[in-house]
């Protein structure tokens, strides 16, 4: 009883829920509903707003759920509530009660749970996967996917296919191995096990299942046993190829004179075999990364036609300020073009697919003390960070939240120490733009042109919905939820939820009406990481609150 294997596939299509992270394995974040559209979303207004309650008020990054009459949501601390989806009542919450000692890097974020049969699963900063029962709340299991005292944590949604939880993990600036694993869903027992570090060995059903990639090939000496690349914001899946995409993160230290080669397979894409835990493929797109260009951000399946030829492709806009599209079948580089204002590091990419860097871009190396600080745009948090875009079926447009912002980055020494920071590296947020950080911007993925943009003063910190009814949907810090012309990018609808919305929205349709909901809850790595900048708009208040919208009657 409850969603199956089949009907996690079947989200996208089906209206009446919203089963998977991404609204689809693929996650196109799409819906063909269409009661709301652009004559009528000015009206749109709450239906309620449920708050989470107490103090535990930090960044909501949540995607809801909604399954059966109930919407779920994870909160900041590694909480899970049910709420009623006509009323709003809660059903019951779940708080993981989280040890002394764990050490996410950017806030005690979640961005959302899987459903399953009878179970609802989260990951929780601790690096645990919990499953609970959907109706109850209670524990049905609890598993360790590594050890918080070494620095891992855990905050992407899990990713289930064929009856397995497919998970990533945090920790990259502690010098923890990236890894993507698959766990039984009804048990939570371990299936496989497969470290994106060149050098790692992977696991299969208890045995041993190949090294990762080559001993030595990319990294020098014992540089891989701590080389970062965590696979910090979970994956997706294509059905069609049967592949699973997951990104991997900066590689460790920050530094890039202390590790010398392209550190495999940090900074990267990876197609990944989900019966197996095979690397099929990978795409870099920050070989030797110096500025911590994480590539963790989702790859979306698509098809297009390019150059006459129907082709089976993918999408990522990168945190290095680039939008790749390569063939999902083989990794293959089709294109890259540039999504912000600015790129300090590189100056485009070639036909094999390898940026064109600029030397004077990349922080040098620091003698004995700190370093010279070079300018770098992006900065660190990205030309866009983990708030996922969307792809409209109908435009064939993707909607990219971006921010233009650049830093002053320098390199310090460094030495790995099991459980503390190990960056080498300082730097200062620097903004670039007098009227915006925020951008939303739409992207052709044929042209690599950017058809429309949208300006924001704070820097956009959620994720995109769009819909049937040519509209777009995204929050800012500044707290309202917007919506916007999927084809213009005129700004139709805007509402004040009382605190910064840096959750990922999402649609549904209920006794006949099309609903839209959002987290509202201000946080994430700006407030902690952003410096003078993130000082640079209105203060913005704490907040921890579900709310749900719907046309009037
Ligand atoms: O390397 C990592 O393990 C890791 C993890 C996370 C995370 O789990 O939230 C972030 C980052 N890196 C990161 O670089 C980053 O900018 C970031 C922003 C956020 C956020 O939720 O706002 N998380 C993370």
């Amino acid at each position: 009883e409850g969603p199956t294997d089949a009907d996690l596939m079947n989200d996208a299509a089906s209206t009446g829920d919203v089963l998977t992270y991404g609204m689809g394995p693929q996650a196109h974040r799409f819906s063909t509903l269409k009661a709301i559209d652009t004559s009528n979303v000015s009206k749109l207004v709450p239906a309620f707003a449920a708050s989470l309650g107490g103090e535990k008020q930090r960044g909501q990054e949540a995607q809801p759920l909604v399954y059966d009459g109930t919407i779920y949501v994870t909160g900041s601390y590694s909480r899970l509530f049910a709420f009623d989806a006509r009323t709003g009542e809660e059903k019951w919450q779940y708080d993981a009660r989280l040890p002394d000692g764990i050490m996410p890097c950017c806030d005690v974020v979640n961005r959302g749970a899987a459903i399953h049969g009878d179970k609802i699963i989260f990951a929780t900063l601790d690096a645990r996967l919990v499953a609970l029962n959907r109706n109850t709340g209670k524990v049905i299991w609890n598993k360790q996917i590594a050890d918080y005292k070494e620095g891992y944590s855990a905050t992407a949604a899990p990713l289930i296919v064929k009856g397995m939880v497919i998970t990533g993990n945090s920790g990259g600036e502690f010098g923890v191995v990236g890894a993507v694993e698959a766990r039984d869903v009804n048990t939570g027992e371990l299936i496989w096990h497969r470290p994106v570090i060149e050098g790692h060995m992977g696991t299969l059903k208890g045995k041993d299942n190949g090294i990762t990639g080559k001993l030595n090939a990319t990294w020098q000496g014992d540089l891989w046993k701590s080389g970062g690349g965590a696979t910090w914001l979970g994956g997706t899946y294509d059905p069609e190829t049967n592949l699973l995409f997951f990104g991997t993160g900066n590689p460790a230290p920050w530094n890039s004179h202390l590790r010398p080669g392209d550190n495999l397979y940090t900074a990267s894409t990876l197609a990944i075999d989900p019966d197996t835990g095979v690397i099929k493929w990978h795409f870099q797109t920050t070989p030797h990364d110096g500025w911590d260009f994480d590539g963790v951000n989702e790859f979306i399946p698509f098809d297009a036609t390019i150059n006459g030829k129907p082709m089976k492709l993918g999408a990522k806009a990168d945190r290095n300020g680039y939008f790749f599209v390569l063939d999902r079948t083989n990794g293959k580089f089709i294109s890259a073009n540039k999504f912000v204002m600015q790129t300090t590091w590189a100056n485009g990419f070639n036909k094999a697919g390898k940026p064109n860097y600029i030397p004077e871009g990349r922080p040098p190396a620091p003698g004995e003390g700190k370093g010279k600080p070079v300018f770098a745009s992006p900065s660190f948090l990205g030309g866009k960070n983990w708030m996922p875009m969307a792809y409209s079926q109908d435009t064939g447009l993707f909607y990219i939240p971006s921010n233009d912002w650049g830093m002053d980055i320098w390199n310090e020494p460094i030495a790995y120490k099991k459980g503390a920071a190990y960056l080498g590296a300082g730097f200062t947020i620097k903004s670039i733009a007098e009227d915006h950080i925020g951008a939303l911007r739409a992207m052709d993925p044929k042209t690599g042109k950017i058809v429309w943009e949208y300006k924001n003063k704070a820097p956009l910190w959620g994720g995109v919905l769009t819909t049937g009814g040519n509209l777009v949907f995204t929050g800012t810090p500044e707290g309202f939820l917007k919506a916007f012309d999927a084809k213009t990018g005129q700004e139709l609808w805007k509402f004040q939820t009382g605190s910064g919305v840096v959750g990922s929205p999402v649609t549904w349709e209920q006794d006949g009406e099309q609903y839209v909901a959002v987290m509202s809850g201000w946080g994430g790595a700006v407030p902690l990481w952003g410096g003078e900048v993130a000082k640079s708009f209105k203060d913005i208040n704490q907040g921890g609150a579900l709310w749900v919208f719907k046309l009037p009657k």
